[in-house]
């Protein structure tokens, strides 16, 4: 298997379609959302509005009747498909011309781009304008501060113009365009704190910002959690082969896959393209670990490396690790490419929920497990970050039993020998 996936061709984005024809003006149903446009020559479609909201009335009045899980969270799994393709379209044209400008500096040291403050844009104001009724609430892991500052004006108008062209790439949007203060609201509409109680959205822009400056891969990560718990997941991963990646070695095909879970419903995967139909996916049926391959982070400052190689080792794995960055190894782990996923941060790193969340109910609607070190399930009502013993594992349920045992007694081992330094 390879041991790191290298470059795909990235597309820039395609050319403006051409205006749709919009019969009336309406702004008075645009009100809530008028704060994001400078021009609005010719705004969304009413009707479009109107269906827009009558759809989600029609959801809000079906949950009162005992709905099943599935119809309930359809037209939010759709906002969020659309959302997070949209959003991969974004950072694929930013990929293709990554410049080391565009690289800004955060107290946590991690580099945020354009693309990370773009994808967040545009995440959130699709699914507000798609999901417009009711409280909006997103929990994401970028903020506005860095960009209000004079330093920035000129990122913030190169990123203004990224949402713009590629919102226009769309026929729902493609007469709006926001404003830089539009831009900014919207990046700021993912500082909720989340927690146990009402729906909140849970977006990472880019996870694994590192392996997109390298031209790796990289994935945006959106889920939704309903009383606290995650109940629907998107991971747009654009430089993931569709083909498997498990034999692999340079000659990956085409790339670009859209992983999706409702509770109850599945995991799908899909090409990235438009009018792609979903696939439905299942992690590996194996129970034999020597057949058992296993993921991790490509960055060792992301993950134990020395660790996680002496817990596949006591379980009996043959294989090499497969290194490769953010919750693209969910998706290929859902969709039975390699078999464990192990992440072992260095003591005192915090997980977040934007980290985990897609990639969790993905691979659990694959038939999979995701657990911290203890075997605990993940717990993400507890606000932005993730509360967990040690580390996170995911494997399917054939392999969790041994792959416990192994994970415990190589952290005893590990902390033997740290109390004898
Ligand atoms: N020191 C760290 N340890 C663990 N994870 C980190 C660290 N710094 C950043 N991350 C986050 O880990 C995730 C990627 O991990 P990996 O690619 O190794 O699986 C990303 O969410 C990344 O944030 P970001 O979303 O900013 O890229
Ligand atoms: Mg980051
Ligand atoms: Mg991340
Ligand atoms: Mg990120």
């Amino acid at each position: 298997m390879a041991a790191r996936l290298g470059l795909t061709t990235v597309s820039s984005l395609g050319p403006r379609k051409a205006l749709l024809p919009l019969p009336v003006r309406l702004p008075s149903l645009l009100s809530s959302h008028r704060h994001f446009y400078t021009s609005l020559s010719s705004p969304i479609s009413p009707l479009q509005l109107v269906k827009n909201l009558s759809q989600s009335q029609v959801t809000m009045s079906a949950s009162g009747s005992d709905p099943s899980p599935i119809s309930t969270y359809e037209k939010e799994l759709a906002a969020a498909k659309k959302a997070a393709s949209l959003a991969a379209r974004l950072c694929q044209s930013v990929q293709a011309e990554i410049l080391q400008s565009d690289v800004q500096s955060k107290a946590d040291k991690s580099p945020v781009t354009v693309a990370d403050y773009g994808s967040q844009a545009i995440v959130s104001f699709v699914l507000d304008m798609e999901l417009s009724s009711g409280p909006f609430s997103m929990v994401a892991e970028e903020d506005s501060e860095d960009l209000r500052k004079d330093s920035s004006k000129e990122i913030l108008s190169r990123i203004t113009d990224l949402v713009n062209d590629t919102l226009s790439t769309d026929p729902s949007f493609c007469n709006v365009i926001l404003s830089e203060e539009g831009i900014l609201s919207a990046i700021d509409k993912g500082t909720s704190e989340g927690g146990s109680s009402g729906r909140h959205w849970v977006l990472d822009p880019i996870d694994g910002t590192k392996g997109f400056l390298r031209g790796d891969q990289y994935a945006i990560a959106l889920a939704l959690l309903d009383e606290g718990k995650v109940v629907l997941g998107v991971l747009a991963c654009p430089n993931l082969p569709l083909a498997s990646i498990q034999h692999t070695t340079q000659n990956v095909g085409e790339s670009g896959c859209l992983f999706s879970a409702i509770v109850g419903n599945g995991a799908w995967m899909q090409s990235l393209d438009e009018g792609s139909s979903p696939t439905k996916i299942q992690v590996t049926s194996t129970a034999d670990p020597v057949d058992a391959s296993f993921f991790e982070s490509f960055e060792a400052a992301h993950s134990l490396h020395d660790l996680t190689s002496n817990i596949a080792k006591k379980l009996g794995v043959k294989a090499p690790p497969v290194r490769i960055d953010s919750q693209a190894k969910y998706g290929a782990l859902a969709r039975g490419d390699g078999a464990i996923y192990l992440r072992f941060p260095h003591k005192g790193y915090r997980e977040k929920i934007w980290d985990h969340a897609a990639g969790y109910i993905v691979v659990t609607e694959a038939g999979g497990v995701v657990t911290d070190a203890a075997g605990n399930d993940l717990d993400f009502s507890k606000g932005r970050y993730l509360d967990l013993d040690t580390g996170i594992m995911a494997t399917n349920k054939k392999l969790m039993p041994s792959l416990l045992v192994a994970v415990q007694e190589s952290i005893k081992e590990q902390q033997q020998s740290a109390s004898l330094l």
